[in-house]
């Protein structure tokens, strides 16, 4: 085939008995670009795909960047990152903590699937957090891997094999990008559409009854409503009601009296013989750790992937400056305030370790197909390597590849497609390396060599908020999970605190939500007990989720077990600990906060959650590598190198 012909041995899912679950193919949706097929059938609830996605974090980007002094936000679009077309908010993803202001690139699902509002067939789920082992005191890798892992999607409904996959990307995200991309429809431009289809048949019969829609009783004969349906579908005026019309007469007829939505679902499915022909498989590779110590995750192959086949298509997106992800230390600035400082780069987002660039440019590439961020690299032993895609010309603007860099910063959404092809027969279970170039090499050789353990003034914070050093690292999730361990109490962390990186905070009802009329004089006190009936409703919007502090453990006087042996001593169980805390409790008074203390009784553990604070996780780490891919020489454009003279 022309276009997209990766059939035959070349791996793209040709055998039945182990069909690829996803690939990637030219959307049903038109002038759509790339989309993204269920390769096999997916029941309701079941995981599309075999393994959830990579999410990359982000961080204070707007902080980094905006101009020098000025530590208000600079705003969208005065540095090109078209990444803020993919990303994700980070509460989606489960990682708003992290810092004050977090986006998400997520691989796979999170970037490549369309979004039809009238056909969404797959939910997507949060990250977890899993740093592969990656230990901040044992590994040179530590921090330079993404630890957000496993962002899931599920089918919303059953899905056939051969189907169009779509994901939500909530109608904000389409209502703030006017002029960006096409007007794409939202729910209520369907139903617009389909009361202005109702209408058009009224006009083609003179009435609104089924039965009359029929060839003889039409007002035009076929070859006038098409050209009357062309018309009002290519009108140069674009709203969301027009694009969400049928495409073509025959559809919009059958669409007078029924569901525009049953007939763009027919419309969305290409067969499974189509994909395995014109389309890409995703499914040729899955994390799992790497055997390359220190390297965190890596891609290993699912089935055999014969020498020059495919490994996986890698649409990528393109930043024409890979210095936007420097980033700074803060200092005082001349008016007091808090500015960055610009005189050393600190570390770089850690998407810089999953890009593509070259020395002699500042151009780098995000992939953001499923699972090809895990490809890791080998400087001799690689069985791998990158190429420009050869067809998919829906897609891949081979043109660009010759355009100057300040065309490149003018385009904000992605066009381009490398594909990672298999260099000799690669198994089912090996794991898949391609090289990084000698300039990564000398940089992860001079890291190692270099590395030593994270200590106190390693952790690099935006706000200033140093490790006192005097016990380990632990997450709270580890610490959340044993129940059984009591909480120590305020007095005892004097002794033996808990890492730095540690807070508490409470799920407690507080009763009273009102402002005050009047600023109070004192920083006001509350004493009560805990009432289980009516804290830890979280169906009930009353209850907070509040900083808080553990001042006192006592053992419960209760069973409250339910366990009818009352000679059975519980040792060590968290369940016979109460506790009393101190919730801080912020109220809004004018444009300031009050924060009120509530003391409270008799807390059970489960009311008390560890979490962990902002700025704490290992890729803060100041001393975490850093380092973009090399895409070969006879790869990199020649165009793009505009690094030359600096070096
Ligand atoms: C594109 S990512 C590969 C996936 C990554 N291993 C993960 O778990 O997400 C590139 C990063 O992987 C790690 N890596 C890849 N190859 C490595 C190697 N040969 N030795 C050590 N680390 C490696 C480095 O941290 C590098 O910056």
């Amino acid at each position: 085939a022309s276009d997209g012909g990766s059939a035959g041995s070349d791996n793209n899912g040709d055998d039945d008995d182990d069909p690829c679950l996803l690939y990637l193919a030219q959307s049903t949706i038109p002038n759509a670009g790339l989309g993204v097929f269920a390769g096999a059938s997916f029941k309701k609830d079941q995981q599309v795909g075999r393994v959830g996605d990579a999410a990359i974090l982000t961080v204070d980007q707007n902080w980094h960047l905006s101009s020098e002094g000025v530590s208000v936000s600079k705003g969208e679009g005065d540095y090109h990152w078209p990444l803020t077309n993919y990303d994700w908010n980070a509460p989606d993803i489960g990682c708003e903590w992290e810092a004050e202001d977090v986006s998400v690139t997520v691989t796979g699902f999170g970037a490549a699937p369309n979004c039809h509002f009238r056909l969404i067939n797959i939910a997507e789920h949060k990250a977890t957090y899993d740093n592969a082992g990656l230990d901040r005191y044992k590994s040179p890798g530590a921090g330079a891997s993404t630890p957000w892992f496993n962002r899931s999607s599920t089918a919303l409904w059953d899905i056939e094999a051969g189907s169009e996959l779509f994901v939500d990307y909530g109608q904000d995200w389409f209502l703030t990008r006017d002029g960006v991309f096409e007007l794409v429809p939202v729910a209520d431009s369907f139903e617009k559409a389909q009361s202005f289809l109702k209408h058009y048949g009224e006009l083609l019969v003179g009435s609104t009854n089924p039965d009359d829609l029929v060839e003889d009783k039409m007002a035009l004969d076929e070859d006038a409503r098409r050209d009357l349906w062309d018309i009002i579908r290519t009108f140069p005026y674009v709203t969301r009601e027009r694009q969400a019309l049928p495409v073509n007469h025959e559809d919009a007829i059958r669409a007078i009296h029924g569901d525009i939505q049953a007939i763009e679902k027919e419309n969305s499915v290409r067969s499974v013989q189509y994909l395995k022909e014109r389309g890409k498989c995703m499914d040729n590779i899955v994390p799992a750790k790497s055997n390359i110590p220190h390297a965190g995750r890596g891609a290993f192959a699912t089935r055999l992937i014969p020498k020059g086949g495919l490994v996986a298509p890698a649409p990528v997106v393109h930043i024409a400056d890979k210095s936007s992800t420097n980033m700074y230390n803060e200092k005082i600035g001349r008016h007091g305030n808090i500015v960055r400082d610009e005189s050393v780069i600190v570390t770089q987002q850690i998407i810089l370790n999953y890009v593509f660039g070259h020395p002699n440019s500042t151009v780098v590439l995000f992939p953001y197909s499923s699972n090809v961020a895990y490809i890791n690299h080998h400087a001799t032993e690689y069985n791998a390597e990158v190429r420009w895609a050869k067809d998919f010309s829906f897609y891949h603007k081979n043109e660009w590849l010759s355009k100057p860099v300040d065309f490149l910063e003018e385009q904000w959404t992605s066009g381009l497609l490398l594909e990672f092809i298999a260099l000799r027969d690669i198994q089912a279970g090996e794991e898949v390396l391609i090289n990084y170039g000698d300039e990564w090499q000398a940089a992860w050789d001079e890291h190692v060599q270099k590395w030593h353990p994270s200590n106190s003034d390693t952790l690099w914070t935006k706000t200033t908020d140093n490790n006192t050093g005097l016990s380990e690292y632990l997450r709270a999730e580890v610490l959340n999970d044993d129940m059984a361990t009591p909480i120590r109490t305020m007095a005892e962390q004097a002794v033996e605190p808990y890492h730095s990186s540690i807070h508490f905070k409470c799920y407690v009802n507080v009763n009273h939500l009102s402002p005050y009329e009047f600023e109070p004089l004192t920083r006001p006190y509350f004493k009560r007990e805990w009432d289980r009936r009516v804290d830890m409703r979280d169906d009930s919007d009353d209850v907070h989720y509040n900083a808080c502090n553990v001042t006192l453990r006592y053992e419960s006087d209760e069973d409250d077990s339910g366990d009818d042996d009352d000679d059975e001593v519980e040792e060590g169980a968290g369940a016979e600990y109460l506790y009393t805390i101190e919730l801080e409790v912020k109220k809004e008074f004018g444009n300031t906060f009050i924060s009120e203390f509530h003391v409270i009784t008799d807390v059970p553990r489960e009311a008390i959650a560890f979490v962990n604070l902002p700025y704490t996780s290992d890729i803060f780490l100041k001393n975490a590598f850093r380092h973009e891919m090399k895409l070969p020489d006879d790869v990199f454009p020649k165009a793009w190198m505009n690094a030359i003279l600096e070096n």
